[in-house]
């Protein structure tokens, strides 16, 4: 294979790897283990002897969030204009706003009968969470992440569809761009420990979940129960922490200002200390993400 036929994306990892003075071995080596086939040698070798053709402009659905010329708001998504969203079926308040990082909580997402038909429908259906790991590409289970999870395909009940759909006019987002609802519970003493939700563009391990609707840039976390104590949603870079309510929904996008993955998005669901916590949660991509495609 070409090294111009690779997905920009691709191309920036493995000339960056090349600029950081690794040898074609150790190129080929973490390709390799992130799932691409040995035919992308020829491009590597190509990168290496500096015959990479221009660069690439990079397309809508990158790795990477950059700034469209003059305006970030394709990236930064949400930003509330008003107090109050009727959606006709439903009144979304916006409780709170914060504009660097661009976070919104809403209150009245979901009702409350809503909350409790998605906790009993995944009850039978979890399974321990798992983390992209993102230098091999592998999905693992760790002490990092200590939930239980499922999810629903884009549509996959009235259900999930009427939320998504409220979602999609909510945000103003098409709907083709999220991932499959994730309902996750956590038990007394359970937590996600701060992490990323985009997927660091420069990591071998990412870039098949990149090609997969382009990178993420919002998540939307809905609050399906009230939590005795603990449990918050933590951002601890901006000393922010917003504890779970019943039919809430928390929702950040990761570009800054100026375009560019916002690090400020460092987030976690803190342990719970008593009781117990479920939540779902919509990611959004830059891209079309095909149902199928987690
Ligand atoms: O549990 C939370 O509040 C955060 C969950 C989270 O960050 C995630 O699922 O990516
Ligand atoms: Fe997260």
């Amino acid at each position: 294979m070409e090294f111009a036929e690779l997905n920009p994306d691709l191309q920036q990892w493995i000339r960056g790897a090349v600029q950081r003075g690794q040898c074609q071995s150790q190129v080929m080596d973490a390709l390799l283990k992130a799932g691409y086939q040995t035919s992308i040698a020829r491009a590597v070798e190509q990168c290496m002897a500096g015959h990479t053709g221009p660069e690439a402009s990079a397309p809508a659905a990158s790795g990477y969030v950059k700034k469209p010329k003059g305006d970030s708001s394709a990236f930064r998504l949400f930003e509330p204009q008003r107090n109050l969203y009727d959606l006709g079926e439903r009144q979304v308040e916006i409780l709170l706003a914060m504009k660097q990082p661009n976070i919104v909580l809403f209150g009245n997402l979901l009702s409350d009968s809503e909350c409790e038909a998605l906790i009993e429908m995944s009850r039978e259906r979890l399974k321990p969470s798992r983390l992209v790991n993102s230098e091999s590409g592998s999905f693992d289970i760790g002490e990092a992440r200590t939930s239980y999870g499922t999810y629903f395909d884009r549509g996959a009940n009235p259900l999930i569809a009427g939320i998504e759909s409220r979602i999609e006019r909510l945000l103003g987002v098409p709907g083709n761009r999220g991932e499959p609802i994730q309902v996750l519970h956590y038990k007394t003493n359970t937590e996600y420990r701060p992490h990323f939700d985009f997927f660091p563009p420069d990591r071998p391990g990412n870039q098949g979940i990149l090609a997969k609707g382009g990178q993420r840039v919002a998540t939307l976390i809905m609050y399906l129960n009230n939590v005795e104590a603990g449990g918050s949603t933590v951002f601890p870079r901006i000393s922010l922490d917003v504890l779970p309510k019943k039919g809430c929904g928390l929702f950040f996008s990761y570009a800054n200002t100026a375009g560019d993955l916002d690090r400020q998005t460092l987030h976690g669901g803190s342990p719970v200390i008593a009781g117990e916590k479920w939540i779902a949660t919509k990611w959004l991509r830059l891209g079309e993400f095909k149902v199928g495609d987690v």
